[in-house]
């Protein structure tokens, strides 16, 4: 490969080329393959397919490739020309050989992955291999710390025999026979002038037309899909006189709910979200699997030693794309890639290609302190701590206890030194923990976007699964963001993800975060492909900064249905944002059981026996107290993630008492009272819940639970008394001794 090439950027995975999706189902023609080895769908559906999926302009049927064959220590030889005939057709480069290879290897493979992580995250096996991408996606893809020449040489020459030579061929192959079969496909349904017949001319009931087409017609079915995604795509020219879209639509959403067994509900939703034709070439990705992943650990190995390595025991692979310095896509496998050596001692996990993209928008910088609020089985945890190598500390976090002990074995197998399992809900952070320099939201979701992985969830999700959702992840992306330090010197970012490609849980969810948390602002996710999440769809209107968001799809990246967006904090939560357990009004219903606590400082008031007995000392001076008061309360607000400045005065002070004193029944002059003395500034025994007031924080909540077993040490906890309470033995007439709880904790410091 010359050097010229291998300059080549190769830019995102190119949109997906329909026909090749197509055509991947396809065998080669008799003539070549006279048997076929292994297909996905019957030859009537396939047939169909082609006819549906008009391919691009064909790309070059061949060429040098950076790829790497399985076999070891083969010389190297130049890329087949284009149009070598001669080089196509002989040893490896054989349709059958190279059909029985696949068969094996990715079989292996298939159990594998599902073994290693049996998680949503990771890429199921796949029969079938992808498609590989245009010449100039395969140069120039190692990372940039790698020599590039040098990799460029060692690969290529183990590379270039068996890998390149089939794929070229199979894809000079099935652009031709793509080709012809749209030829006849045009003939048979697109003749000049002619207006498809597509909608029936028997109605129900209720006006609709009667389709009489069964799951069983599926090559019928397809034909009338086809024919309905052409009339919607040029209906002034193609429709039938007196017939609307709205009639078209419907029959395709029927046809669609047949041939891939969608439910009404969900195929709906799902094509509401496109054009016609893109919605088809949607549904239709979904019917094949994504192409088998796996990420380095760069904790443990480079990416080039873990091709070579692998190359070495038989598996095929290239790297993901220049998007990527550490995903390398298989083709095939001679060995399980979950049991290989170099899998056992953590040199690679298996991991979608899409699952790089949260934590490639975070960032994750070294020595910084970050929260993955939904951890398990920890592919993203593991990459961040990849990425931070090893320094800093993230605390892993996931609410199920048993994919938490996933979550674990990554750690342990990829030697993660820096991460902290913890298995709250997510909703109890920030009150857990917080100040974090960045999170990570990879939020529970209805797995729209990686049907091809889980077809279950074509009939499983309900109407009531999308209402459930999309109020768990607010409520989530609120946490999330109050568990962030927006004065953080490198990091103060929130990411949000999910594996769903529906509105309700993206844009949706975003544009409730930027609601309801005016201190954050979308930002970029600094990633270099993705599609622009919706600003307007379906009379929903979103913020423009929703452009910033990055939707991504089957079938234009060849990767899982996923979702991005980045937050970037500015400021403190003002205290009267509405707290986690208030994100909706279907308050609670999702949410386990710590999810309803309030979000926002405990006010409990705390009431100690001996409270209202005179002081020893004389009283309080309120001036001081205040001081302090303040200290304590902006500092537990500014821990909450609140911003003290929007806090309500200090308790000393009489207006805010007199809320509280009405809430607990007290007569309102006794407040006045008490104000007037304040302001006089003479030290007085303080109202019992003046003391009380300053300890409006989580700490208050345990300093009553503990009163009873350790009354002494829960008196340290009183801000203002340990810190001016000199050893509580009277000397210092001041406040040093407001309460008696104050002298005993002087006392026993002594
Ligand atoms: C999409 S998966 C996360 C995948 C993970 N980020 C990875 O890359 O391996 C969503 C996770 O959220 C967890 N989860 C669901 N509800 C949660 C909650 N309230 N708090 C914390 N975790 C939750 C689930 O147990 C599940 O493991």
């Amino acid at each position: 490969m010359g050097q010229g090439r291998r300059m080549k950027k190769q830019g995102p995975p190119g949109p997906l080329d329909e026909s090749l999706v197509t055509r991947k189902r396809k065998d080669a023609p008799p003539a070549a393959v006279p048997e076929r080895t292994k297909r996905s769908r019957t030859d009537a559906r396939e047939k169909a397919a082609a006819k549906a999926t008009p391919p691009k302009k064909s790309a070059p049927a061949s060429g040098a490739k950076t790829r790497i064959n399985g076999k070891p220590a083969k010389k190297s030889v130049p890329p087949p020309p284009e149009d070598d005939d001669e080089d196509m057709s002989d040893g490896v480069g054989s349709m059958d050989a190279l059909d029985a290879v696949n068969v094996t290897g990715l079989d292996a493979l298939g159990s594998a992955s599902e073994d290693d992580d049996g998680n949503d995250d990771f890429a199921d096996s796949g029969e079938d291999i992808m498609d590989s991408d245009e010449e100039v996606q395969k140069m120039g893809m190692w990372s940039d710390e790698e020599d590039e020449a040098d990799v460029a040489e060692k690969l290529t020459a183990a590379n270039i025999e068996g890998l390149s030579r089939k794929l070229d061929m199979q894809r000079a192959v099935e652009e031709a026979e793509a080709a012809a079969e749209l030829e006849e496909a045009n003939l048979q349904t697109n003749i000049a002038g002619e207006r498809p017949k597509v909608l029936e001319d028997d109605e129900d009931q209720d006006g609709r037309p009667i389709s009489n087409l069964v799951p069983q017609d599926v090559q019928l079915l397809r034909t009338r899909l086809n024919d309905t995604v052409r009339v919607l795509d040029d209906f002034k020219n193609l429709a039938e006189e007196g017939r609307s879209r709205t009639e078209y639509r419907a029959q395709m959403l029927k046809d669609i709910c047949a041939y891939y067994g969608y439910s009404e509900f969900l195929a709906e939703k799902l094509l509401n979200l496109f054009p016609a034709r893109e919605a088809f070439a949607f549904f239709e990705a979904n019917e094949t699997p994504r192409p088998i992943v796996i990420r380095t650990n760069t904790l443990r190995t480079h990416r080039r030693e873990l091709a070579q390595s692998l190359i070495n025991r038989g598996v095929q692979l290239e790297p993901v794309g220049k998007w990527s310095k550490v995903g390398l896509q298989i083709f095939e496998s001679q060995v399980p890639l979950g049991a290989t050596p170099e899998y056992l001692a953590g040199h690679y996990i298996l991991q979608a290609a899409s699952s790089f993209l949260p934590v490639m928008a975070l960032a994750p910088q070294e020595h910084e302190r970050v929260l993955d609020m939904t951890a398990a089985p920890g592919g993203k945890t593991t990459h961040i701590a990849a990425l931070m190598k090893n320094t800093g500390c993230i605390f892993a976090n996931d609410a199920n206890k048993d994919r938490a002990k996933g979550l674990i074995g990554n750690i342990h197998r990829l030697g993660v030194k820096n991460s902290v399992v913890c298995h709250y809900s997510a909703l109890e952070f920030p009150r857990v923990m917080g100040g974090f320099d960045r999170v990570l939201l990879d939020a529970p979701c209805s797995g729209t976007g990686v049907i091809a992985k889980d077809a279950s969830v074509k009939t499983n999700k309900t109407e009531a699964d999308f209402m459930k959702l999309p109020h768990l992840q607010k409520q989530l992306i609120l946490s999330a963001i109050d568990s962030v330090d927006h004065h953080s010197k490198t990091g103060g970012y929130i990411v949000y993800s999910t594996c769903s490609v529906t509105v309700e849980e993206n844009e949706q969810v975003i544009q409730y975060a930027l609601n309801k948390r005016p201190n954050v602002k979308l930002v970029e996710t600094g990633l270099t492909f993705g599609k622009e999440g919706f600003t307007n769809i379906g009379g929903k209107i979103f913020h423009p900064s929703m452009k910033m968001t990055r939707r991504y799809y089957p079938h234009t990246y060849n990767v899982d249905g996923f979702f991005v967006a980045k937050f970037k904090k500015t400021g403190l939560t003002p205290l009267n944002a509405v707290g986690v357990n208030e994100a909706t009004n279907n308050k609670g219903k999702n949410a386990p059981s710590s999810a309803v606590e309030s979000e926002v400082v405990d006010k409990t008031p705390i009431r100690e026996d001996g409270d209202d007995e005179e002081s020893d000392f004389g009283g309080f001076d309120e001036e001081e107290d205040e001081v302090y008061m303040k200290r304590a309360q902006a500092k537990t607000l500014r821990r909450k993630g609140k911003d003290p400045k929007s806090a309500p005065p200090p308790r000393v002070n009489g207006e805010t008492r007199e809320k509280k004193t009405q809430q607990n029944g007290d007569a309102a002059e006794v407040d006045t009272e008490k104000k007037s003395k304040v302001s006089n500034g003479k030290k007085t025994k303080p109202a019992e819940d003046t003391l009380v007031e300053v300890e409006t924080t989580v700490k208050t909540t345990k300093v009553q639970k503990d009163k009873v077993a350790a009354p002494v040490e829960t008196k340290t906890e009183v801000t203002v008394t340990t810190k001016k309470g000199k050893g509580g033995n009277g000397a210092e007439a001041e406040s040093k001794t407001r309460r008696k709880g104050g002298r005993k904790a002087g006392n026993k410091a002594q």
